[in-house]
């Protein structure tokens, strides 16, 4: 049977801004304030997604939530209208109001951990909602995500979802930005590794001082367990708490693999050598398995934070070969491009380097891996997917229409206070679910 691997990419909501809000994510806070365009940030990753296609890769499409979410505006104790509750918190709690009008769920990346059947105990694809506790913005997230999940993965004979984990920072799990499949074929058995910013329940184990760690071993283990999978095919790694202090908060900042490539940097890990050797035990010899270090002599992790070389993908095309799918800043940086160059030409599987414009959403620390989440499967289960959200010349043309029907150009921190830019995102979304037939996903369609 054919097996492949499917990459969903995060669509771009109506209410994508710049408000500074995750410390630890250099760009982010660095942007703050700063105009955005959500229309052309949602066609820069329509056209990524799209290009992706016209490689020959199975692409889908992941819904983006409702924003701003009133829904936790009255929780948090505004009322009135849904107008009144925007204008009155807009103006009482600034801070919190920005918060709840993040576009965040475009990086598919954070929405959910995945282990493909040949790794699972049933022989069922696995999906846990990441909980992104460490966020207030961000954390606002899991229960829609988990809707619009069941509603793309509808067939339980194939498909299991769990709920996010508990909604505590002893349990912070960022989804796969923190997992990294590796195995000699997508059908085959792989090694999964799940990486971690701290240990939850020992203060004494090693911890960034400068930065949140977001993730725990705890999330990791208690996602294994979930998902059925063995111990032998595990390894849990931490990340050096030192790169999160450098601004590295999530794994796939430093380190990106694919079937039988890891790329990383030489800081990106804790303990590195032992844990590496694990990983080669486990993953086996029948394969030759590419361990691909960048030294600090090479790119610094300064450098891998501007440019994200390391937030790329490493695609398998039809043909066999391996590509690095790099956002433009690395072209820009002479260190990086020459350094990607120069990988081509080595006796790896990477073989092609294509680069692509994501600068919206670069802006707010998301390259080109941060934008997607990856499902392995097989012909057969990909049968199984709601065939809608998987992207074709069809669907890309109808959703670039309906981004030019709905879409601002431009959105300033004051613009977020307009109550009719509520009114605008729900008639497009209400219209979306209807073009990638997920049903009612969102909490307005759901009374
Ligand atoms: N995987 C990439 C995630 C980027 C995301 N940025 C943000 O949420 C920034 C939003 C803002 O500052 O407006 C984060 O840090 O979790």
């Amino acid at each position: 049977m054919k097996f492949f691997e499917a990459n969903f990419d995060g669509l771009v909501g109506p209410t994508h801004n710049y408000a500074g809000l995750s410390i630890g994510n250099v760009a982010s806070l660095s942007n703050a304030k700063n105009t955005s365009s959500p229309r052309q940030a949602a066609k820069q990753g329509l056209s990524k997604m799209k290009a992706l296609h016209d490689l020959g890769m199975v692409q889908g499409v992941l819904a983006p939530q409702e924003r701003p979410d009133v829904y936790t505006l009255r929780r948090l104790g505004f009322s009135g209208s849904d107008a009144q509750v925007i204008t009155n918190a807009a103006k009482q709690a600034p801070a919190v109001f920005k918060a709840v009008c993040s576009a965040s769920s475009m990086w598919t990346a954070n929405a959910a951990t995945i282990s493909p059947s040949a790794d699972t105990a049933d022989g069922k694809i696995h999906f846990t909602p990441a909980n992104l506790t460490n966020k207030f913005h961000r954390s606002l997230e899991p229960v829609t995500t988990g809707n619009i999940l069941q509603a793309m993965f509808r067939n339980q004979e194939h498909f299991a979802h769990h709920t996010h984990l508990p909604d505590n920072d002893h349990f912070g799990d960022e989804g796969a930005a923190n997992h990294t499949r590796l195995c000699s074929a997508y059908g085959k058995r792989g090694v999964e590794l799940f990486v971690f910013g701290r240990y939850a329940f020992d203060s004494s184990k090693p911890a960034p001082q400068r930065f949140p760690a977001r993730h725990t071993l705890e999330a990791c283990e208690a996602v294994a367990r979930l998902h059925g999978l063995s111990d032998e095919h595990v390894v849990y790694m931490q990340q050096n708490p030192d790169v999160i202090d450098q601004g590295v908060f999530h794994n796939d900042v430093i380190a990106v693999g694919n079937q039988n490539v890891l790329f990383y940097h030489q800081q990106a890990f804790v303990d590195s050598q032992t844990k590496l050797n694990e990983l080669q035990r486990k993953f086996g010899n029948d394969t030759e398995l590419f361990l691909i270090e960048v030294k600090d002599s090479e790119v610094s992790v300064a450098e891998a934070v501007k440019t994200y070389l390391f937030n790329t993908q490493v695609i398998s095309l039809p043909n066999g070969e391996m590509a690095i799918i790099a956002p433009t800043e690395c072209q820009e940086s002479a260190t990086v491009s020459a350094y990607l160059n120069e990988l081509k030409q080595r006796n790896t599987p990477i073989k092609q380097i294509h680069y692509y414009d994501v600068k919206q959403s670069m802006r707010n620390g998301g390259g080109p891996a941060c934008l997607r989440l990856r499902v392995a499967m097989s012909e057969q289960e990909k049968q199984a997917v709601n065939q809608h959200v998987l992207m074709n010349d069809q669907l890309f043309a109808t959703l670039n229409q309906w981004v030019d029907k709905h879409y601002r150009d431009e959105i300033s921190e004051a613009d977020l206070a307009d109550p009719q830019l509520l009114q605008e995102s729900r008639t497009a979304l209400d219209e979306l679910t209807q073009i990638l037939n997920l049903g009612s996903v969102y909490p307005f369609q759901r009374g």
